[in-house]
């Protein structure tokens, strides 16, 4: 980018979502894809003790620690409070990196509804071009690639999970740490965190993120051991389609599709799953997609990478088995 560029396109600032005080992988996925632009970028932390050092490895040339004063810090209206504290704070943003799950989409929107910002949503990549901050994004089913230039002073893009990848570089310059205080709006103020009860831990990781995704439909008739078992194998998650969570086979959080959760993992495995346009809106994105079905003419041949015919109870005991003497 030329200098003139570069002053129009701003800094870039990223959100940093944390759980316990550990990174989520989004976030440096999110931090990566910032450094690659080649312009100052400042993570915004929401808390105090951010690892500093390791948001510095990802792409990070300062650091945000913003406390919320007044109301729960991980409400999204606090969250939203904070980067409207920070983002003037650092100064000439010109593009603010979320992650796409649900709590980084619904901040994208209301911190917009205050701002005016554009926002997109389910971005698979984001650059500067022709005087714009543009993302990139695949939609209807991944039938068709779409550019959206954002028109005003402040881009808003939610990055879906896997759109890149995160690499730390060794040998980053430590970088500065700011501490801000936001005071938490009526919004955030409104609301009252009663209690919080962690959900059963699984050892998979949540699908919304996780790298492999491991789909069981109709085909697996209700018994969805296989599916896990493959899923470990993998160290991927458990989806399903609405057909399979309709049936109760395995809960509702669990669907993959248009009305389901959206997933862009590296690898999709589809266990007799026809499909349907509805459950590619979800998983469209996936980088490549493996079918396994028993009807040579299933939809989901037309485009998978890698495609099966065969009966689910012959051909998933020999996959699974396979892959677990190969990973010894
Ligand atoms: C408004 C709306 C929203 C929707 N949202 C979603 C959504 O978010 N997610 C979603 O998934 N669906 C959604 N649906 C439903 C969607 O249209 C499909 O009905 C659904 O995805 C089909 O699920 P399925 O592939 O499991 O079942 P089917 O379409 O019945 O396909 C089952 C497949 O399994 C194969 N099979 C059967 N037995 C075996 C075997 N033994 N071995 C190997 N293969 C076998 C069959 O050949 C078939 O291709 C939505 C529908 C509507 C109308």
């Amino acid at each position: 980018m030329s200098e003139q560029e570069n002053r129009a396109a701003g800094r870039v600032a990223v959100l940093v979502d944390h759980l316990d005080g550990a990174v989520r992988p989004t976030a440096l996925e999110l931090l990566t894809l910032a450094r690659g632009l080649g312009l100052e970028v400042h993570a915004v932390w929401v808390g105090y003790s951010a690892p500093s050092a390791e948001l510095a490895a990802h792409g990070a040339d300062a650091v945000h620690e913003v406390a919320v004063d007044g109301a729960d810090a991980q409400l999204t209206a606090s969250v939203v409070d904070a980067l409207q504290t920070v983002l003037p704070a650092i100064g000439d943003v010109g593009l603010l990196l979320v992650p796409s799950t649900f709590e980084g989409r619904e901040v994208a929107a209301r911190l917009a509804v205050r701002t005016g910002a554009g926002v997109v949503t389910g971005a698979s990549g984001v650059a500067f071009e022709d005087g714009r901050w543009t993302a990139h994004k695949s939609v209807l089913a991944g039938a068709w690639d779409t550019a959206c230039a954002v028109t005003g002073p402040l881009a808003v893009v939610a990055v879906a999970p896997h759109a890149v990848q995160a690499v730390a570089q060794d040998g980053a310059a430590e970088p500065s740490v700011v501490r801000h205080t936001a005071e938490a709006s009526a919004a955030a103020r409104a609301v009252t965190v009663v209690s919080r009860t962690r959900r059963p831990t699984s050892e998979r990781p949540p699908l919304a993120e996780a790298e492999v995704v491991v789909v069981g439909g109709r085909g697996v008739e209700g018994d969805f051991s296989g599916v896990e078992e493959l899923a470990d194998v993998l160290g991927g998650a458990v989806g399903a389609t609405r057909v399979a969570t309709d049936e109760g086979w395995i809960g509702h959080e669990a669907q993959v599709g248009q009305t389901g959760v959206t997933i862009s993992p590296r690898l999709y495995v589809g266990l007799g799953v026809s499909g349907a346009v509805h459950h590619k809106g979800g998983m469209a994105a996936s980088a490549t997609v493996v079918a396994v079905n028993s009807d040579p003419d299933a939809p989901i041949f037309e485009f998978a990478d890698y495609g099966i015919v065969g009966d689910l109870t012959e051909v998933l005991p020999a996959l699974t088995a396979e892959l677990r003497r190969r990973r010894g």
